[in-house]
C-alpha cells in the first residue's frame, strides 16, 4: 500500500486529489496538510497536519496543491524526509526548481513538478514549441477563475519559456505606446502574456502566432478540474520509478 500525504487537501485541487487517491487500489490517503485543518473529504483515518513542524512520520508520496508561498518549503521538507513529491503548485522560480533538483539528487529521491496535469495543456505546449520554430512572433492569453492567486499562470510561463527557446529568429518588436499602463501585458523574453481573471472560467490558454499575411491560434480549455486528474494519476503510478526530480508531465508519459 502506497501511503500518500496531500498538501492543500482542503483546496479546489486538493479535494479532487483526495478523491482520486482514495479510489485507487494500492494507494491510501494517509494524511493531509492545510493550515485550517478542516476534515473536508479526507478519510476519517487520515492524519491532519496544520503545519510542517507537526508532521511526525514519513509517507511514500507527497502531493502538493498549495500556494506559491508554501510550495518551496513543502517540497524541500518532503525530499529531506524521503517522500516522493508530485507537485502541481505553481510559482516556483527557476532557481528554486534547480535547488530542489539538487536536493533530490543528494537525497536520492525522485519526483515530478508539473505546471499543468491536463493533456490538452501538455499538447498545447508541445504544439506551441513546434509553431515557434516557424512563427517567432507570439502572444499568450491565459484565462482563469477569479480565485487564482498567481499571475501569470505556471502554464503560461512554461509556454513562454518553450517559445523563447524554440524560436529560430528574433520576433519583430511591435512598438505600440501604452496609453494605459500594462495594457500590452507582461513580457517574457519578447513573448507577451495577458492574464484574464473572471468568474465562470476554470483554466484556459490561447497562444497567438502572427506572420506575414497569416496567423495561427492554438487553444486549450479545462472546463473542469477533473481534466487534471488523469495526469495526477499517471504521476502517482510512475513516481516510484523516477530517479530524479522531473519537470513536466510530458517527460513521464
Ligand atoms: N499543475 C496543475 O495541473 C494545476 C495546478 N494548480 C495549482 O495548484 C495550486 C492550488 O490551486 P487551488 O487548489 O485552486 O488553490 P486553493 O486556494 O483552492 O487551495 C490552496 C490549498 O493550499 C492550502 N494552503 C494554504 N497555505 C498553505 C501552507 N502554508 N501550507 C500548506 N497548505 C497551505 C489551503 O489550505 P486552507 O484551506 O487551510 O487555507 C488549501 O488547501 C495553485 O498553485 C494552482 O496554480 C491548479 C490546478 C491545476
Ligand atoms: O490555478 C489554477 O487553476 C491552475 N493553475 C495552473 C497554472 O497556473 O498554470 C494550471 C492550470 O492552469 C490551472
Amino acid at each position: 500500500m502506497k501511503r500518500v500525504l496531500i498538501a492543500g487537501y482542503t483546496g479546489a485541487m486538493g479535494q479532487k486529489a483526495v478523491d482520486l487517491v482514495a479510489g485507487m487500489p494500492d494507494f491510501e490517503v494517509a494524511a493531509g496538510l492545510a493550515p485550517s485543518g478542516k476534515q473536508g473529504n479526507l478519510p476519517a483515518q487520515a492524519k491532519i497536519y496544520r503545519k510542517l513542524s507537526e508532521i511526525n512520520e514519513s509517507y511514500d508520496i507527497w502531493v502538493d496543491f498549495t500556494t506559491p508561498q508554501a510550495v518551496f518549503e513543502n517540497v524541500q521538507f518532503a525530499l529531506q524526509h524521503h517522500m516522493r513529491p508530485i507537485v502541481g503548485t505553481t510559482g516556483l522560480t527557476d532557481e528554486q526548481v534547480q535547488l530542489l533538483q539538487k536536493l533530490a539528487q543528494t537525497e536520492g529521491v525522485g519526483g515530478l513538478i508539473a505546471p499543468n496535469f491536463g493533456m490538452s495543456a501538455v499538447l498545447l505546449m508541445k504544439f506551441a514549441q513546434l509553431a515557434a520554430e516557424f512563427f517567432p512572433d507570439a502572444e499568450i492569453i491565459e484565462m482563469h477563475h477569479a480565485d487564482k492567486k498567481d499571475a501569470p499562470s505556471g502554464t503560461a510561463l512554461a509556454t513562454a519559456k518553450l517559445i523563447a527557446q524554440a524560436r529560430q529568429n528574433s520576433p519583430e518588436s511591435a512598438n505600440s505606446e501604452e496609453t494605459l499602463a500594462g495594457v500590452r501585458g507582461g513580457d517574457y523574453q519578447g513573448v507577451k502574456i495577458h492574464a484574464v481573471r473572471l468568474p465562470g472560467y476554470i483554466a484556459h490558454e490561447q497562444v497567438l502566432f502572427g506572420g506575414p499575411g497569416e496567423a495561427l491560434t492554438i487553444r486549450q480549455d479545462s472546463f473542469d478540474r477533473s481534466s487534471f486528474m488523469s495526469g495526477v494519476k499517471v504521476a502517482l503510478l510512475k513516481v516510484a520509478e523516477l530517479d530524479h526530480l522531473v519537470v513536466g508531465l510530458e517527460n513521464i508519459l
